[in-house]
C-alpha cells in the first residue's frame, strides 16, 4: 500500500544552537531567558536522586545477546534462556543493552566518526548540512540505518514470539518507518547543580528506539524504583528501549520507561537515537491476542491521530500515554 503522509502534523520548536551557547558561557550578553530552557524550574525530589534508592545496590540494565536469542534454542517458542531475559527486560525494565547484534564494528565506528565530525563543524556549515538529511559522508548513514532497521525488525519479531502472538507482523511493522536524531550535550560547568539536564525525563513516543552512545562519558539514566539508574556505555552495544507504542500494543505488558540525559561538567557527549514506528495508514491499539479476556487499557487510534497527539504534547514524562489511557 502506498504510504499517505498527512499534512499539518505540527513540528518541533527551533532552539538556539547549544554548542554556540556553551562556547559563549562567559558572555554577559547571554540573557537568562536564553538559558532558562536548560534549567528545570522545580525539580521534584525523585528527579534529584541520581543513584540507586538508599540501601539498595546499584542495579544494571540487562544485557541481551541477539546472536544467542536468534540462534538454536535462544527463543525456543518463548521458553529459551535468552527469551526469558528479553521478556524480563521488556516487562520489568523497558530497557536493555544489545550485544552481538551483527552490525559490523566499522559501520558503528564510521557513524560515530561522522557524527563527531558533524558537530565539530562551524555553525554555518552545520546549518547547511542539516538541511540535507542523509548527506553525512556518502552512504554511511544509509549503511547504519539499514543495519539498525534489520536489528529492530529481528527484535520486534522476537518480542512477538515471547508475547505468544500468532501474527508477528503486528509487531514487526513497527520497524517500517525510521528516523534518526543526533543528540549533542555540551559540557556544562553547572552540571553539579541537579536542575541542569541535557534532556528532560520523557518516554519515547515511538515503537522501538535503538541508541548508539557515541561518547564514553555516561549521561543516559532511566527511572527505576524512584531513583535513576545510569546506562554505562558498553563498547559496541546498542541501548534498546520499548517505546510508548509497544506499551499500547502489548496493553501495558511491556513498559515504556522514562529516561533522561544529564550533562557532564567537563566533557561533551553525543548519542544517536534511531526511532522506529509504524506507517501512516495503519492503526495503533492493544493487540486482541494480548488483551484476551482482559480489558484494553489504551485507546486504538490511527497513526495520523497518534502523531498529531505527539506533536501537540510537551516532552514531559509520560503525558502522551496518559492521553492514550482508557480510564
Ligand atoms: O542521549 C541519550 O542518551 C538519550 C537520548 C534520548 O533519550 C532520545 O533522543 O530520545
Ligand atoms: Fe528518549
Amino acid at each position: 500500500m502506498e504510504e499517505t503522509k498527512p499534512r499539518n502534523l505540527g513540528g518541533s520548536l527551533p532552539v538556539p544552537n547549544v554548542q554556540d551557547l556553551a562556547a559563549r558561557a562567559d558572555d554577559l550578553t547571554l540573557t537568562p531567558t536564553l538559558l532558562r530552557r536548560y534549567v528545570r524550574p522545580q525539580p521534584n525530589t525523585a528527579d534529584l536522586r541520581h543513584d540507586a534508592p538508599a540501601g539498595e545496590e546499584q542495579e544494571h540494565v540487562p544485557i541481551i545477546d541477539l546472536g544467542r536469542l536468534l540462534g538454536p534454542n535462544g527463543l525456543a517458542g518463548g521458553r529459551g534462556e535468552e527469551a526469558a531475559r528479553l521478556r524480563s527486560a521488556c516487562e520489568d525494565w523497558g530497557f536493555f543493552q544489545l550485544v552481538n547484534h551483527g552490525i559490523p564494528e566499522e559501520t558503528l565506528e564510521e557513524m560515530k566518526r561522522n557524527v563527531m565530525g558533524f558537530f565539530a563543524l562551524p555553525l554555518a556549515e552545520k546549518a547547511a548540512l542539516a538541511q540535507q538529511p542523509g548527506e553525512i559522508e556518502g552512504n554511511c548513514l544509509e549503511n547504519y540505518s539499514e543495519e539498525v532497521q534489520r536489528v529492530a525488525g529481528e527484535l520486534l519479531g522476537a518480542m512477538a514470539e515471547i508475547l505468544g502472538v500468532r501474527d508477528h507482523s503486528d509487531m514487526t511493522r513497527l520497524a517500517a518507518s525510521q528516523s534518526v536524531r543526533m543528540n549533542y550535550y555540551p559540557p556544562c560547568p553547572e552540571a553539579h547543580v541537579d536542575s541542569v539536564l541535557g534532556l528532560s525525563p520523557h518516554s519515547d513516543a515511538v515503537g522501538l528506539t535503538l541508541l548508539l552512545q557515541v561518547s564514553k562519558v555516561p549521561g543516559l539514566q532511566i527511572r527505576r524504583k524512584g531513583g535513576w539508574v545510569p546506562v554505562t556505555p558498553l563498547p559496541g552495544a546498542l541501548v534498546v528501549n520499548v517505546g510508548d507504542v509497544i506499551e499500547v500494543l502489548t496493553n501495558g505488558k511491556y513498559k515504556s520507561v522514562e529516561h533522561r540525559a544529564v550533562v557532564n561538567a567537563r566533557e561533551e557527549r553525543m548519542s544517536i537515537a534511531t526511532f522506529h514506528t509504524g506507517k501512516f495508514g495503519t492503526m495503533y491499539g492493544p493487540l486482541e491476542e494480548v488483551v484476551g479476556d482482559e480489558k484494553p487499557r489504551y485507546r486504538s487510534v490511527s497513526v495520523e491521530e497518534y502523531v498529531k497527539l505527539v506533536f501537540s504534547s510537551k516532552l514531559n514524562g509520560k503525558n502522551i500515554m496518559d492521553a492514550m489511557k482508557i480510564n
